[in-house]
């Protein structure tokens, strides 16, 4: 085991010893949660170099969270930027350079609660729209904070339609300099982070303009604030959009631009340039300026996204096995709440969902990382698969995590209102990435576009070898499987091939079914626009079902790679299995529809389902402190390690600056509203 004092970090004096409640949770571990720690982290150097950064971010006193739930939105902000600044500093005196994985433990520490992260995302798109020359003067320059950027390309009127965008860059071939202007009260940039308050310069996303010619969205480098004294340069005006419902210490902003000139470099040229004459070359296509986002849909999952809900399920499981409420027997003391077999249900499927995600999020990495240099040297062939499902993906991590989160929050009971638990904050968290770097329906959407694609050209060779192999994601579609589930038991139901076979059948049917919606409405003279409008709902649940699938078969494949570890291999198999059934049971319906299962099988996957729930409630506590989160990265009264939850709640809401100073509206309405009846008492 891990030693426990990494993780118990508040300092707090009570904290020294573990409560027996969740003590005895740990007795006897089945598996190595060491050893599953290092697995998640890839490696036990990974997890040695990531425990050592930790220690030195929560033994610095500037990195402290203790008052953060008690600040204004303008302190959190503050201390969102100090925080950053000591990082840099600190980055700086130990070596940690802006990629190294040092910097990024320690940005994982303090996630949340360290703000100008839109600076790896404006890196994001230097890196992939811009020329060498370009990412080399420019990554150089964020890398060491000479300057502070953003990506600005969400304007007032729109954020999905990238063609509707306003912003235009018009060509002035006598400069050599683009004119970035915005026309119209709608073409104003609004939501980019770290924009209001912060930056010094933004990846401006605008229409490009060489001699009366609109070439699309292209990406620019506008300086916004002076280096000097970080005033607004002529020609900018730039603020805070204002209160938002979550996110308090980040900036996000506005931006008008009113004919600011840029010099002809400032234009991210690896996909098209403008030639000194005003010449436009286009080096890619016309969705290459699009690289960007799908960079950072990609490296979101697992550093933005996911840890919102492994945060959740560890604070809410946690707290679950130091919650007593009523009886399970009358004779018998007060349960924890954890032994409710409905607790399991809420809990032990989003427990399920943070292992299924970690899996896929390494796989779609490592797919993104192995066709990134092809894309950057132009070769596109595997951008369309690449395209399609990091879209869904992002789309699905995001809602379960935002899902999920709420459920934890809800499963803590009343204190799960409370910001001291933390709950709220993941929660609101979780939410924004269901709307930024691409809205959820929105990128269902393209992945259902792909899918259908792919349909239609199975379906013109149907038994003919296709001229290229189908990328892989989507090969199944080629293989029809069986259209009757084979299981006649419970126990069937917990072979990783059978659930996954059920769910290639299912979003396979709903893949086929919307795509003969959509041609029978075509067929029906109903133009090709409007009968994709008339079957979208159909279309978006086709993708969900396949992300399902693909979620089920990444977890599986990981599952079976583990077979030099059979403890850890055996509760993950759980933890897989109970993913698969219960993304069955909650769509039993398209399961059911077509007959592939019977309403008896549903029974049985759902007995087989319930079954797994005390098997994986005993190693619940084992599979969140995996995780491997410190307590001041959690900064949860509920989720501590030690499990000493009243104790911190009472603490910390005596802290409450309410308790620590003269009630002014005592003086000013409440004893003048009790004594105006005086005179008639
Ligand atoms: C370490 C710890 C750190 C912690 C760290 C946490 C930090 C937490 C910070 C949070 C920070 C938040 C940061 C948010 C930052 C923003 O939110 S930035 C703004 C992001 N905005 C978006 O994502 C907008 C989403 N919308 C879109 O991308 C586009 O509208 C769409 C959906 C792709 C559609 O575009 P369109 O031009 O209408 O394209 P469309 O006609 O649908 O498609 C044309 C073709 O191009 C293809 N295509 C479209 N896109 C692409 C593409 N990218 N590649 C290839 N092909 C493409 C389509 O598949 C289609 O192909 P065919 O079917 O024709 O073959
Ligand atoms: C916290 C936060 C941070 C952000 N940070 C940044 C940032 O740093 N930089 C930046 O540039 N932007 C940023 N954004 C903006 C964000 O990327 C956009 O809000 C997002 O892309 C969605 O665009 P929209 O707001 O225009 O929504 P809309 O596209 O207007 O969506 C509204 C509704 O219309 C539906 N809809 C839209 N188009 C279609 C369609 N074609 N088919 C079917 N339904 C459709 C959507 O599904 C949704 O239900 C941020 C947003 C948030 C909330």
């Amino acid at each position: 085991m891990g030693s426990p004092v990494h993780r118990v970090s508040l300092g707090d004096t009570w904290s020294r010893q573990v409560h027996p409640d969740i003590d005895s949770e740990r007795c006897t571990p089945p598996f190595s949660v060491e050893r599953l720690t290092n697995i998640l982290d890839r490696g036990v150097q990974n997890t040695v170099l990531r425990r050592k950064v930790e220690s030195i971010i929560q033994g610095d006193p500037v990195f402290n969270l203790k008052d953060h739930y008690f600040m204004t939105q303008d302190e959190q902000y503050e201390a969102a930027v100090q925080k950053k600044f000591h990082l840099e500093i600190l980055a700086r005196h130990l070596g940690w350079s802006l990629d190294s994985p040092e910097r990024n433990y320690a940005e994982r520490a303090l996630s949340g609660y360290a703000n100008l992260n839109l600076q790896g995302i404006a890196m994001n798109a230097i890196r992939s729209l811009g020329s060498d020359e370009q990412i080399a003067k420019w990554v150089q320059l964020c890398k060491n904070f000479q300057i502070i950027a953003t990506y600005a390309q969400t304007e007032l009127g729109h954020g999905t339609n990238l063609r509707g965008l306003e912003t235009e860059a018009t060509y002035d071939a006598a400069t050599q300099e683009f004119v970035i202007h915005s026309p119209t009260m709608t073409a104003t940039k609004w939501w980019p982070g770290d924009l209001g308050r912060s930056v010094t310069h933004a990846v401006v996303l605008a229409q490009l303009i060489c001699s009366g010619v609109q070439h699309g969205m292209h990406a620019f480098i506008v300086p916004i604030r002076s280096l000097q004294d970080h005033t607004p340069l002529p020609g900018i005006t730039v603020g805070d959009i204002g209160p938002k419902m979550g996110l308090e210490p980040v900036d996000n902003g506005f931006l008008r631009l009113n004919h600011v000139r840029v010099p002809r470099e400032n234009m991210l040229s690896r996909f098209a340039e403008v030639l000194p004459d005003g010449t436009y070359r286009r080096l890619g296509t016309a969705q290459s300026n699009y690289l960007a986002m799908l960079m950072t849909r990609v490296w979101l999952l697992s550093t933005g996204i996911l840890p919102y809900l492994q945060k959740s399920c560890v604070i809410a499981v946690r707290y679950s096995v130091i919650r007593h409420q009523s009886h399970l027997r009358p004779s018998d003391p007060e349960a924890k709440i954890l032994d409710y077999q409905t607790q399991q249900q809420k809990l032990l499927p989003q427990l399920a969902m943070s292992y299924a995600f970690h899996f896929l999020a390494t796989s779609l990495l490592e797919f993104f990382h192995s066709s990134f240099n092809a894309i950057l040297n132009r070769d596109f062939s595997l951008l369309p698969e690449l395209h399609a499902l990091s879209s869904g993906m992002k789309a699905m991590v995001s809602d379960f995590c935002a899902q999920g989160t709420e459920i934890c929050r809800r499963a803590c009971g009343g204190h799960g209102y409370s910001k001291l638990s933390g709950l709220p904050t993941l929660v609101t968290q979780a939410i924004a990435s269901c709307t930024y770097e691409g809205e959820n329906t929105v990128l269902y959407l393209q992945l259902a576009r792909f899918l259908m694609k792919i349909y239609l050209q199975v379906q013109l060779s149907p038994g003919s070898t296709p001229q290229k192999p189908l990328p892989w994601s989507v090969r199944y579609l080629a293989t029809p499987g069986p259209a009757r589930c084979t299981a006649q038991t419970a126990a069937h139901f917990l072979c990783p091939d059978l659930y996954t076979t059920a769910w290639a059948h299912v979003s396979f049917r709903l893949i086929k079914d919307a795509v003969h919606h959509t041609q029978t409405l075509m067929r029906s003279g109903v133009d090709q626009h409007d009968a994709w409008n008339q079957t979208a709902v159909i279309h978006l649940q086709a993708a969900k079902a396949h992300c399902y699938y693909i979620t089920v078969r990444s977890f599986k494949e990981a599952v079976e790679k583990l077979d030099n570890e059979p403890a850890i291999q055996q509760v993950l198999r759980c933890l897989c299995d109970l993913y698969a059934l219960h993304g069955i049971l909650t769509n039993s319906g398209d399961f059911l529809h077509d007959g592939f299962l019977s309403g008896a099988q549903v029974d049985m996957a759902r007995t087989a389902f319930l079954d797994l729930l005390p098997l994986i409630r005993k190693d619940a506590i084992f599979l969140t402190d995996a995780f491997d989160f410190t307590d001041h990265c959690l900064n949860s009264a509920l989720g501590c390690y030690d499990g000493h939850v009243y104790e911190r709640l009472f603490e910390w809401a005596k802290k409450s600056p309410a308790n620590n100073k003269e009630n002014p509206a005592y003086g000013k309405y409440i004893r003048p509203l009790l004594q105006s009846w005086r005179p008639k008492l």
